[in-house]
């Protein structure tokens, strides 16, 4: 088993580049199984869950290389098994994204229930169905899989409301975004999710040649095309990923450079670190974060996009633990997303859960300790924190961190920060 240990506190300084976002280069893996021939994307990440959707790709007969810097060919020439099996599904939620596109290209598909961070609660994936339904699918759900059917006169165009109780759903947005690109007619996806990854998907499909408007707005309109082509594309920089390395210069009391972001999709974060004190300047594709002094406690609740975005909650949270007051968040969007509240007060942390809100009471200290990574996120959030402590943090567990963050403890150590990745027998 892998562990992280770190040797706080830690002082940063220097520059950090931010990789491909997970979260856009996933969906628009899937969505390259659309055209027929080989994709070329741009910057995408080295990380776990990439390589699981490579596997997955591999087993319906798409072929996926990682070539140099970070470029990776989709060969969706053929596909011979439109199937995403449980062994693969259940290890990332982005897998189901698959059912879309298997269903616009082979008229068939049949996807086991996907996993993912299952630590923060029930995720249902009934808008999405109820989205392939509204065009026209036959769905059914068996021993643990979702078989979907084109029926005889194809896939037809509709209006389709696609909100549920905690707001758009996002990859649920890109599930039928892509099913709607090859069907009849026209598509009206309302309320559908505007993050940066589902507009940069968008934008992707556009330039195979899908026929969107409205792409960045909560109205999404598709003329559905016979066919799409495979094309060239760079993803997005990782949004989340950056605003990591932003918490780990304020909880650090330190001054970095974050480079090859786009702080245009970080509006929420930023407004709130300058609240708390945290200089940002801020550059096309770069930011310069510094911040000495107190840090000033924030009352956050996470939302859909542009709001405060869930995967920077527990971050934050850690940086909050270091406020000079009282702090509040309240999570919106997955309302048991807190499982990192008990290992951040394994470092002292004064964490209180009410419902789907915490209190943070803020110390001038953090004291390092073993704690456990339970999600991606909460991993993220125990680095930090580990960061920022007085002593040894070990961490364990962290695959969790290796889904989703490339050459984490490389960056760092970059950055000057005391942490080490060391193997150790279970
Ligand atoms: C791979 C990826 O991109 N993952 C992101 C994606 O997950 P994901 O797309 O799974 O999250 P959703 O946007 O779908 O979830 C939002 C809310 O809708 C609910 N819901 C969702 C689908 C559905 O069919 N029914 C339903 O009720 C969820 O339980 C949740 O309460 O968006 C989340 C919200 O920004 C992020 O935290 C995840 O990092
Ligand atoms: C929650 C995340 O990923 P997933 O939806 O794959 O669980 C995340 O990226 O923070």
């Amino acid at each position: 088993m892998n562990i992280f240990e770190i040797d706080g506190p830690c002082k940063l300084s220097g520059t950090v580049e931010i990789s491909g976002a997970k979260n856009a280069a996933l969906p628009i893996m899937a969505a390259a199984v659309l055209g027929n021939g080989k994709t070329l994307l741009e910057s995408v990440p080295d990380i776990a869950d990439i390589r699981t959707m490579f596997e997955l790709l591999d087993s319906i007969g798409v072929k996926c290389k990682r070539l140099e810097n970070g470029k990776v060919e989709v060969d969706a020439s053929s596909i011979d098994n439109p199937v995403g099996d449980y062994d693969i599904v259940r290890k990332m939620r982005a897998s189901f994204c698959i059912i879309g596109p298997l269903l616009a290209r082979c008229g068939q598909a049949r996807v086991s229930l996907p996993g993912g961070c299952s630590s923060f609660g029930h995720r249902p994936v009934d808008i999405h169905l109820k989205g392939l339904r509204a065009l026209g699918a036959e769905i059914s759900i068996e021993n643990g899989y979702v078989t979907a059917r084109v029926p005889e006169g194809g896939l037809v165009g509709t209006e389709i409301f696609l909100g549920g109780t905690n707001g758009p759903t996002v990859l649920g947005t890109a599930n039928v975004l892509m099913a709607a690109s090859m069907a009849k007619g026209t598509t009206v996806l309302e309320y559908a999710a505007c993050e940066p990854e589902i507009q940069d998907m968008a934008i992707f499909m556009k330039k195979m040649g899908a026929k969107i408007s409205g792409i960045g707005t909560q109205t999404l309109t598709v003329e559905g095309v016979d066919e799409l082509k495979p094309v060239e594309h760079r993803i997005i920089p990782d949004r989340i990923e950056a605003g990591t390395f932003m918490v780990g210069a304020v909880m650090t009391q330190s001054q970095i450079t974050i480079s090859n972001c786009c702080p245009e999709h970080l509006r929420a974060p930023i407004d709130c670190l300058r609240q708390m004190g945290t200089r940002i300047c801020v550059d096309k594709d770069s930011m310069e974060v510094s911040h000495t002094g107190k840090i000033r406690p924030a009352h956050l609740t996470t939302q859909p996009y542009p709001g405060f975005p869930t995967d920077l909650q527990a971050q934050f949270m850690a940086m909050l633990c270091l406020a000079s007051g009282n702090s509040f968040i309240t999570e919106k969007i997955f309302p048991e997303r807190f499982s990192h509240v008990a290992e951040l007060n394994r470092l002292s942390a004064e964490i209180n859960k009410v419902g789907s809100s915490v209190v943070i009471s803020g110390r001038e200290t953090l004291l390092g300790a073993p704690v456990m990574a339970s999600d991606l996120r909460a991993s993220a959030a125990l680095v930090l924190a580990g960061l920022a402590a007085e002593g040894k943090t070990i961490v364990n567990r962290v695959y969790h961190i290796d889904r989703g963050y490339e050459d984490i403890v490389s960056k760092l150590q970059a950055l000057g920060a005391a942490i080490e990745r060391k193997h150790i027998d279970d």
